[in-house]
């Protein structure tokens, strides 16, 4: 199926957005954070959300995330209506962010920050009422896992996430928000701070995910990294949806023409999904 594949296309193969928004508005008293925002993402595609600084990207998915409650508009995730009060329940519905200060713990290794809060445990208590740690399975699984991925940039599991390049915690961070079931990995600016093989290594684990059928929403400032990883790109402004294009209908200046109000997108040219 091609990136611009219509609506009653995708009816007619059953095909159904993993998560689909409508009519998002939020409101910090008189300032507009979104003003009814649509958005639909598929499994297996890479959505980049753009939009100038003030656009809304950060509030858009808060709401997803479950981190701020929008005032009206709906989320649904697999067809079914969800109203997030906690990042933990949009979480427990299959709903991952990665923010830009990530949430690994620096000094504990790459199994231990796979498997944060989600810890395997023997069966047996210990005196204390606690089960202790099965490292050996935590080990197995995240190798097995690492593997799965196609990782090659964790060598070793058992290393502390402090002496880690930036790249590669960037890419334990996103892997633990692929594993346990994840349908949706949200990833805020995951390649800001980050040099070019970096980027490099974190954009391609995104394409391994997409290609593993988890949908993707990659929030960037980076034109170039966008058009080399999104299938489509969302354009938020003044919160609300300016377009939505792709990397093959639009360029990289007619994003950023769109972006600032400079374009506007006739409804025709939109990708329709
Ligand atoms: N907690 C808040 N209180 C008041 N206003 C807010 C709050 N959070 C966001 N806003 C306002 O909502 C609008 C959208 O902001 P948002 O942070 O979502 O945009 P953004 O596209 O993520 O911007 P940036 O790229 O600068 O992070 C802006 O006008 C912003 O000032």
């Amino acid at each position: 199926m091609t990136a611009t594949t219509t609506e009653a296309q995708r009816t007619d193969t059953g095909d159904r957005p993993v998560l689909e928004a409508t009519g998002l508005v939020k409101l910090y008293g008189r300032v507009v954070g979104l003003r009814g925002v649509d958005l639909r993402l598929y499994p297996g595609e890479v959505l980049a959300v753009i939009g100038d600084n003030g656009a809304g990207k950060s509030t858009l998915i808060k709401c997803l995330s479950g981190a701020v409650q929008p005032d009206q508009g709906t989320i649904m995730i697999d067809g079914r209506p969800r109203r997030f009060t906690s990042t933990q329940e949009a979480r427990d519905a299959g709903v991952e962010t990665v923010y830009q200060n990530l949430a690994v713990a620096p000094a504990l290794d790459v199994t231990s920050n796979l498997f944060l809060g989600r810890e395997i445990r023997r069966r047996g208590l210990l005196g204390s009422g606690l089960r202790m740690l099965d490292r050996k399975a935590m080990r197995d699984q995240a190798r097995q896992f690492i593997s799965e991925l196609g990782i090659t940039t964790l060598q070793n599991i058992d290393q502390a996430v402090e002496t880690l390049s930036g790249g590669q915690r960037q890419v334990v961070a996103v892997a633990r928000a692929a594993a346990f079931g994840s349908k949706v990995v949200i990833l805020d600016e995951p390649t800001a701070a980050l040099g070019v093989r970096e980027t490099g290594q974190v954009l391609k684990l995104v394409r391994d995910l997409r290609d593993k059928g988890l949908a993707v929403i990659l929030i960037s400032h980076n034109m170039p990294d966008v058009f080399e990883t999104a299938d489509r790109i969302q354009i938020q402004r003044l919160g609300g949806v300016a377009g939505v294009i792709t990397p093959q209908s639009h360029s990289m200046e007619e994003a950023v023409a769109i972006m600032t109000g400079a374009k506007t997108i006739d409804p025709q040219e939109q990708t329709l999904r």
